[in-house]
Formats: structure tokens, sequence, C-alpha cells
């Protein structure tokens, strides 16, 4: 298959955020198959939840842009593998994590399967995966949405770079 560009949110509350997100970035370009090709800067943000903000601790987050041969439900599937060896434990939904990695976008498909819909039905909303994305590929859109320029200018919420 032909390589595609897919854009990852990466978010970490638990622990050392930072040096998890280092740590899931290099487990991400060491698979076969996937190429980590940019790099945001790690923003935080209060952690949102459907029952309100900040209700517990903050997350790092980060958007990554990889290449990659993989087909979308086998690249959810090395995103999990990924998850399960930095430690993450599958609780409550929305709950706290050490790691979490969701796939945003994936070029300008459209696919929806069981385990995997794309664009991602809440980064059009999140100013933590917006930001730190318009900070790789400022002209870049969301299939169904549109340019991400706009969706930040309207989303709820706060981020802030850290580093
Ligand atoms: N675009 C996507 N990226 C990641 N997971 C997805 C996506 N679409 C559907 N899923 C499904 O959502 C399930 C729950 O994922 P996860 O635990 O990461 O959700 P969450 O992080 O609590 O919520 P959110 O997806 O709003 O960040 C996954 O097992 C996966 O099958
Ligand atoms: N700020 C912020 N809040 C979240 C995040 C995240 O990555 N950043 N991920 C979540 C997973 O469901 C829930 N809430």
């Amino acid at each position: 298959m032909a390589e595609h560009r897919a854009v990852l949110s990466l978010g970490s509350n638990l622990g050392d955020r930072v040096a998890t997100l280092d740590a899931a970035v290099r487990a991400l370009d060491a698979i076969d198959g996937i190429r980590v090709l940019e790099r945001s800067s790690t923003w935080e943000s209060p952690s949102w939840h459907p029952d309100g903000e900040g209700l517990s601790p903050d997350y790092a987050n980060i958007v990554v842009i990889v290449g990659t041969v993989l087909a979308a439900d086998d690249l959810l599937d090395a995103l999990h593998a990924v998850e399960d060896a930095l430690g993450r434990v599958r609780e409550e939904r929305f709950g706290s994590r050490t790691i979490d990695i969701d796939v945003v976008a994936i070029g300008q498909l459209v696919h929806a399967s069981d385990d995997l819909i794309v664009p991602h039905p809440r980064a059009h909303e999140r100013q933590f995966v917006l930001q730190p994305w318009l900070e790789l590929d400022p002209r870049a859109s969301l299939p169904g949405h549109g340019p991400i320029a706009e969706l930040a200018e309207y989303a709820d919420g706060d981020a802030w770079r850290l580093a």
C-alpha cells in the first residue's frame, strides 16, 4: 500500500507526562510501517470530560504526523500496542491515563468501522488537538469540518504551550 499521512493526538495526565510522550513517539517510530515525520511542541490543558473540565490532573498533549503504509484498522491496533507497552490501564472512558493515542485524521479519509471513526469525532472541538496541529500545518483541514484555523477560533477550552 502507498504511504499516507496520518495525524495522531497523544495525551498524558499521569506520571512523568513529557517522558511518556517522548517514549510514545520513539515507540511509534520503531514500528514497521510507521514513520514519525513531525512532532508539535507540548501543550498543556485542563482535563476535558463530558461532566466538566478540570476534574482530573491537567493533560500534556502533542500532535504527531506520521507516514504510514498500514491500513486504518491496523494503525489503530499499532497505537493500542504502544499504549499497552507504556503501561496504560483501560479503565473508565475519558478517565486519567498515562498515555492515550488517537487517530485524528488520515489524509482526507472518512472511515467508520466498529472500532475506528476517522476523522476522530471530537477532534474538531478540542483545542488540545487543534493548537498543536496548527503549529505543524496551519493550512490543514478536517474532512467534514473545514480548515482547522477556523475550527480553533470557535473551539471551547484552553491550551497553552508547555515546551
Ligand atoms: N479515531 C479514533 N482514534 C482512537 N480510538 C478510536 C477512534 N475512533 C474510535 N475509537 C475507539 O474508541 C475506543 C476508546 O478509545 P479511548 O479509550 O482512547 O477513548 P477516550 O480516549 O476515552 O475518548 P476520546 O476518544 O474522546 O479521546 C478505542 O478502543 C477505539 O476502538
Ligand atoms: N485536555 C485533555 N483532556 C482529555 C484528554 C486529553 O488528551 N487532553 N483525553 C481524554 C481521553 O478521553 C479525556 N480528556
